[in-house]
């Protein structure tokens, strides 16, 4: 069978310099609400101001794309569609609600899925990956997944433990994805070693939201990753939720294509938040 598809798409998907993938995500509203996301309850403003900040691909779900994309057809950045989310009534499984189908028909390079892993569904949640897996593959879409170990058997501290994140990433790769979303454990040492769980050639790309409470640790954070073998990133709320998108956007490509220490990055975006010459970068 011809990987073809897949290859070109992938290749839109990740910054051929860096071999790194930097991802927005604004996929939050099904399974967090939409009264605390405040950042992208205009989602139309939020995806605008992402998208200035020139991101290799923006995550959201097919009703989002459908209205909110159009005008946006010409941008180079990709559609990752997102077809699954847990509900808040059921935390710990996600849902499908979309099809592979959908997303080659809205010019998506890769399909989004989450599965819920050391929990009651898990079973259900490696079944499902496992059939969307197989159909990517034949359509020669890549799946990006967002595994995380946040099931009731995992406490709080456990959700960050690097032996259920490595269980997540290497399940993920079992399965047939082809990019896991997962969570950084804290620190690169044990990071690293969830990283060395999988194969080389597949991809790890971590979130951002629950990991940090300053923009020093989240720059850190990401320059840290990127350092110890992560191999791009998908982050929303703190992306989102930031005073400037557009220019965190820039800052952390930067970061993650450009191999900015937090140092520099930090300089950047208080330069680009005074002159808000995003167009230059
Ligand atoms: O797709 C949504 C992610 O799980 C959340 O990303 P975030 O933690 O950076 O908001």
């Amino acid at each position: 069978m011809s990987m073809l598809g897949k290859e070109i798409r992938m290749s839109r998907l990740v910054n051929p310099k860096s071999n790194k993938m930097m991802a927005i995500t604004v996929d939050h509203a099904i399974s967090r609400g939409i009264a605390g996301m405040t950042g992208i309850q205009d989602v139309q403003s939020a995806i605008d101001k992402i998208l200035l900040g020139k991101p290799d691909a923006v995550t959201m779900t097919k009703g989002i794309a459908e209205r909110c994309m159009p005008q946006h057809a010409g941008d180079p950045a990709s559609i990752l569609m997102k077809i699954s989310n847990p509900a808040p009534a059921n935390p710990t499984r996600d849902v499908v609600f979309g099809t592979v189908d959908e997303a080659i028909r809205m010019g998506a390079d890769g399909v989004s899925m989450g599965a819920i892993m050391m929990g009651d569904f898990q079973g259900d949640q490696i079944e499902k990956v496992g059939m969307i897996a197989e159909e990517c593959m034949r359509k020669g879409m890549p799946l990006i997944g967002h595994v995380y170990p946040k099931g009731e058997n995992v406490s709080m501290e456990g959700r960050t433990a690097w032996e259920n994140i490595a269980y997540c990433v290497r399940s993920a790769c079992e399965l047939g994805m082809d990019i896991v979303k997962t969570t950084y454990t804290g620190d690169p040492d044990s990071m690293a070693k969830v990283v060395s769980c999988v194969p080389s050639s597949f991809r790890i790309v971590i979130q951002g939201g629950d990991a940090c409470n300053t923009l020093d640790d989240y720059l850190q954070m990401t320059r840290d990753a990127m350092d110890c073998g992560v191999g791009g990133v998908t982050m929303g709320r703190f992306v989102w939720d930031y005073r400037d998108v557009t220019a965190l956007v820039i800052t952390l490509r930067y970061i993650i294509h450009e191999g900015y220490s937090v140092k520099e990055a930090k300089e950047l975006l208080a330069q680009l938040e005074n002159d808000k010459n995003y167009d230059q970068f």
